[in-house]
């Protein structure tokens, strides 16, 4: 799939946007920032990665993930826990970079910060009814029903 880019910090022109790994599955994103910033405990601000993305199809959509090691480590992880990046978006990615630790955490000038998957989506059409068609074993269960005898 081919997707339009737009670089928009001369710093990534040395670092296209590019899959680490052949299987990498997230592509990593960077913080754009002209120096280090601070996040103290459980602040998060919004950091921009320099690049701007047009989808264009609107079946499929980005999402933002934190990095494993990151959020696992040192409690970097997203102040809206996923972005969604829509199809006809063409702003510049950000990354609501959140310190969900206790201790404050410098985030590095074009350190990888956060990581977009490309996914494909289904727009639905909904149409309303009185009762669904076909009823299920699970019916309205759920939030630990099964198993349970
Ligand atoms: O982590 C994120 C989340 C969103 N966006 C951009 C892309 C997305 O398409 C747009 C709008 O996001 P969303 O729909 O989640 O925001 P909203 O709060 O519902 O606002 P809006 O009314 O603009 O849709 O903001 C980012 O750059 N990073």
């Amino acid at each position: 799939m081919k997707i339009d880019v737009k670089i928009m910090d001369a710093r990534l022109a040395a670092q296209l946007p590019a899959y680490a790994t052949p299987g990498s599955a997230g592509l990593d994103l960077r913080a754009c920032l002209d120096a280090p910033l601070t996040l103290q405990p459980n602040a998060w601000q919004l950091v921009p990665t320099g690049l701007a993305i047009h989808l264009c199809d609107p079946g499929y959509a980005g999402l933002i993930l934190p990095r494993s090691g990151l959020g696992h480590k040192h409690g970097i992880v997203l102040g809206n826990l996923v972005g969604l990046i829509d199809s006809d978006y063409q702003g510049q990615l950000m990354v609501s970079a959140w310190n969900r630790s206790s201790v404050a955490f410098t985030i590095e000038p074009m350190e990888r910060l956060a990581q977009l998957v490309i996914v494909p989506v289904v727009q639905a059409q909904f149409q309303v009814v009185q009762d669904f068609a076909t009823e299920t074993v699970r019916g309205e269960g759920g939030y630990g029903s099964t198993g349970t005898a």
